[in-house]
């Protein structure tokens, strides 16, 4: 039974830090593409497939959404390889992501909602090095998309206050969801 673990949550939740530890309890992450510029750190291919406007527009994707003024989508190449080599598969959304994947793949997705207050995302994003600019633009952003809000159609919502307790509460999930394929 294959399983996709669906992160949404406002910037500065934690979604690519669980995603990362994730990826060390043998999930494999989709990386989406974008049109925002690269932050300090991130690494092409890894973080994101960091293309222009104009690839974006060529690209074959399943689905996509507008954050922020910048492009994602998720790839029909990344998914349809990926989903082929891998059961349990892990990707950070924002919830137009999450309904495309309920749809699309209705069988394996499991939605993950990081509820954050709005103190919490200016602190982890100063903690990031945003700048104040990027700060007030992605919390209209989280503001717009409800992201601090109580959201619907979800399998779980957590706080990560606690990294580990957020990733057990995830493979527990997982877990759940296998016990029940194998009924
Ligand atoms: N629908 C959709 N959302 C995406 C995709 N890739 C990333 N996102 C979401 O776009 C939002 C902005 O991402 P990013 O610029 O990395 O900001 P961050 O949340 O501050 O790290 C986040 O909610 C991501 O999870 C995608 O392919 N499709
Ligand atoms: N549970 C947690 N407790 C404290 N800090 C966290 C936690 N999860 C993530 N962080 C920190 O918060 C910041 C934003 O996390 P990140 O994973 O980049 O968020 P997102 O991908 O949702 O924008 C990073 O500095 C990260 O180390």
């Amino acid at each position: 039974m294959k399983t996709i673990i669906v992160i949404v949550g406002g910037s500065g939740s934690g979604k690519t830090t669980i995603a990362h530890q994730l990826e060390t309890h043998g999930f494999e992450r989709l990386i989406t593409t974008t049109t925002r510029s690269m932050r300090e750190g991130e690494v092409n291919h890894h973080d994101y497939h960091f293309v222009s406007k104009e690839e974006f527009k060529n690209l074959d994707k399943i689905e996509e959404s507008e954050y922020a003024g910048n492009h994602y989508g998720l790839s029909a190449n990344e998914v349809d390889t990926k989903l082929t080599q891998h059961h349990q598969l892990v990707i950070c959304m924002d919830m137009n992501g999450a309904r495309a994947m309920q749809r699309k793949y209705p069988e394996y997705t499991k939605v993950v909602f990081i509820r954050l207050t709005k103190e919490l995302l200016v602190e982890r994003l100063n903690r990031r090095g945003s700048s104040e600019e990027e700060i007030q633009s992605r919390l209209e952003e989280a503001k717009k998309k409800n992201e601090f809000g109580m959201p619907e159609q979800v399998d779980v919502v957590i706080e990560n206050k606690d990294l580990n307790e957020s990733v057990q509460t995830i493979l527990q999930l997982t877990q759940k969801q296998k016990e029940k394929a194998d009924r």
